[in-house]
Formats: structure tokens, C-alpha cells, sequence
């Protein structure tokens, strides 16, 4: 059995659409637990978004699943992290929980399991390999290890239109008004990603 924990945070739900495909992809592999969890918002932006019709449709859809919790991430053997971009960087939501988690850090509780992300942008160059590449920095000092999304694997980003998907993580994009759905090719890109970190997170967990 290898055991797969999924943590997301999307305002909007185009990461959690991408969170579903790697579910999906994750519980392709034989003996696969797979968690799909969602990091708290913060009173802060739920306050600041409360106004926006789109954000709060959103988080209905969303609201049945479970909290992220720390727990999740010790008694997991791979960790795929979705989140939205903010800044080029992860959102606060995301870094809070990471702060949060400082004890795991210390003890290296998680130190070899097999991790990697997937993300949201608005435009083509709103953050699609900054927002992986920069929160790769906080996972590395968890002793996490990286696990990318190949060409091989993945003809779909030999593109030059603009669609999500990159050697670093999965991905989407929303468009300025969020109007733009993560279309075929990226959402099979998210179930790659999802059957890849579980096999490797399999093999390492047989190997510890
Ligand atoms: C505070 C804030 C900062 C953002 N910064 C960026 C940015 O730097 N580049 C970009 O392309 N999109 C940016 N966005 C747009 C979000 O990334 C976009 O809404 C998101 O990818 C949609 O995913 P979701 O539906 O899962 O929330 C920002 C949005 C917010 C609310």
C-alpha cells in the first residue's frame, strides 16, 4: 500500500479541478490511499474575497472536503501540493501552513518522501514555473524529494500555445477573469503527475 496525501488550496477551483485529475491519476496505481485535503483560508482573504460571486461558488463546491492538517503529511509516503499563484510565489495560505509545520521541519519527519506541485496562473507568464521553482525552496528543507513532469511523458508541453504544463509540475491557466477551465491536455498532464509521484513514493517507501 503506498499512501498519498493531496493538500490544496485554489480561491477559484481551477487548482482544485487540476487536484482532482491527480487523484485520479494517483489512484491508478495498484494498493493507492489517496487524501485530497484543502489548506484553510485565512479570515483575512475570506473577508476580502466574501464580496466576489465567483470566489464564493467556489468554495461551496469545496466545502465538504476535509482541512489539511499536519497529520496528513506525517502519515502520508508522497505529497502533491496544488495551489494558485500569487505574486509568482505561493499563497500565504500555503506558506502559513509550511510556517505551521516547523516541528516536522526540526524532527525531519518527512525527510524522503516523494513530493512535487501543481499550479494556477492567470496569464502565460503570471508565474507558471516561478510559482514551482520558488516553492520548491521551503520543500527541499523538509528533506522532500522533487519529482518533476518529463517530456517524455508528457508530449502535450512541446507546444507553443499557451497552455499549462512544464518540467517542473502541472499546471493551468485562468485567465485574467478566471473565465479559462484547464482544458484535456492539462488535466491529463495533472493525472500523470499523480500516477508518477505515487510510484515513486511507492518505491521509496518499499526501500525505507
Ligand atoms: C492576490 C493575488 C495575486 C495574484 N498574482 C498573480 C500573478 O502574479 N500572476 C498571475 O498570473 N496570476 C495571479 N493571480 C491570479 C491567480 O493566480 C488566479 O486567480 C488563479 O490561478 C486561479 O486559480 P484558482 O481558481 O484555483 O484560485 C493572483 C491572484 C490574487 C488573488
Amino acid at each position: 500500500m503506498v499512501k498519498i496525501v493531496i493538500p490544496y488550496y485554489s480561491s477559484y477551483g481551477h487548482v482544485y479541478s487540476l487536484a482532482k485529475a491527480v487523484e485520479e491519476g494517483a489512484n491508478k496505481v495498484d494498493g493507492a490511499e489517496v487524501k485530497l485535503v484543502k489548506i484553510p483560508e485565512t479570515k483575512e482573504v475570506r473577508e476580502a474575497m466574501s464580496s466576489q460571486d465567483a470566489y464564493v461558488d467556489a468554495q461551496k463546491q469545496q466545502e465538504d472536503l476535509p482541512d489539511a492538517v499536519h497529520e496528513d503529511l506525517i502519515w502520508a509516503d508522497g505529497i502533491i501540493w496544488g495551489f494558485p499563484t500569487r505574486y509568482g510565489n505561493m499563497p500565504a495560505q500555503v506558506k502559513q501552513f509550511l510556517d505551521a509545520a516547523g516541528g516536522l521541519w526540526a524532527n525531519g519527519s518527512l525527510e524522503g518522501r516523494a513530493t512535487s506541485i501543481f499550479t494556477s496562473t492567470a496569464s502565460v507568464h503570471g508565474g507558471q514555473e516561478s510559482t514551482i521553482l520558488t516553492s520548491l525552496v521551503p520543500l527541499l528543507h523538509f528533506g522532500l524529494i522533487y519529482v518533476g513532469l518529463p517530456y517524455g511523458e508528457n508530449p502535450e508541453q512541446l507546444t507553443t500555445e499557451g497552455i499549462g504544463g512544464s518540467p517542473y509540475g502541472a499546471s493551468t491557466i485562468a485567465g485574467s477573469d478566471g473565465s479559462r477551465q484547464p482544458d484535456e491536455r492539462e488535466l491529463v498532464m495533472a493525472s500523470r503527475l499523480g500516477e508518477r509521484v505515487t510510484k515513486v513514493a511507492a518505491k521509496l517507501a518499499a526501500e525505507s
